[in-house]
């Protein structure tokens, strides 16, 4: 689907997404009827204050939960109404997701970890070996292919995770404050990681709460009360756009220029 958005392909849309959960008796509303669409190619952030719904919004677009009303589509395909053989294969696939908790397998090596969902894809064990060594090397950790998680640092670990999201070259990353575990430092090398895989076409969708991080955005998606608060046009990063962005973002979320 082509859109009017400077001819950017639509690769995800919700329309009127909505996520209850209940509370005994009451329901609580994490996205009250959210429309949204996302663009191939894009590096999309969402940001918003805590328990705004930025996490619940990242989970339904990328059909790792589930929606209690409204629709998703994938590239045109609705997919909230996939079977679960469907929706496997889709998560297995066509996407990959990073966690702030990063969750690597503790009693596999960073290679097995990496690996491991190619193998779960029903892939030959050699091919996927060699493409988890060439994603390790890619993240600067192929040195460390053999050890376990906790012989590494929070930041290599993170950088396995990538590379684990990307073992089934998927079309859309979906990172959860993937800086949000690690020293400052570590953090700028994840998003550099990142914003050179969009800079190849790798889309993402990135929660955080860090303005240094949303800098690295093309669009800024702004979460308040489970719902879309606005959205920051920002184009493609480059370095020495950084305080100027850091200015945009802080007034965009700060309700001035919106
Ligand atoms: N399983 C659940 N049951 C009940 N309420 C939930 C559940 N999961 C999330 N919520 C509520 O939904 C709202 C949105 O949660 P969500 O995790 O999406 O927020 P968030 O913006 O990502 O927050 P944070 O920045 O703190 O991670 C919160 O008020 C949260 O308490």
């Amino acid at each position: 689907m082509i859109t009017a958005n400077a001819k950017k392909v639509v690769i995800i849309e919700a329309v009127n997404l909505c996520k209850s959960y209940s509370m005994g008796t009451e329901q609580f509303h994490a996205a009250k009827g959210v429309n949204l669409q996302l663009y191939e190619g894009d590096f999309t952030v969402i940001m918003g204050s805590s328990g705004s719904g930025k996490s619940t919004l990242l989970y339904l677009l990328s059909g790792l939960d589930t929606i209690t009303s409204g629709e998703v589509y994938f590239k045109g395909q609705r997919i909230d109404q996939y079977s679960e053989k469907e929706i496997t294969d889709f998560r297995s696939n066509k996407i990959g997701y990073v966690y702030q908790s990063i969750n690597l397998i503790p009693d596999f090596t960073l290679l097995e970890n990496v690996a491991f969902p190619g193998y779960v894809a029903g892939r030959g064990k050699s091919e996927i070996n060699i493409q988890a060594m060439t994603l390790l090397q890619m993240m600067g950790i192929a040195e460390q292919a053999d050890r376990l998680p906790s012989q590494v640092s929070g930041g290599q670990q993170q950088r396995a995770a990538i590379a684990r999201a990307l073992i089934n070259s998927p079309e859309v990353i979906f990172a959860d404050e993937p800086t949000g575990a690690l020293s400052q430092e570590q953090g700028t090398i994840i998003l550099d990681i990142l914003t050179e895989m969009n800079q190849k076409s790798q889309s993402i969708v990135m929660v955080t709460h860090d303005i240094k991080a949303a800098c690295r955005a093309d669009r800024l998606i702004l979460v308040k009360d489970g719902n879309i608060d606005g959205i920051l046009e920002l184009g493609k990063y480059s370095p020495d756009q950084l305080k100027d962005r850091e200015n945009q973002i802080f007034m965009f979320m700060s309700g001035k220029g919106r």
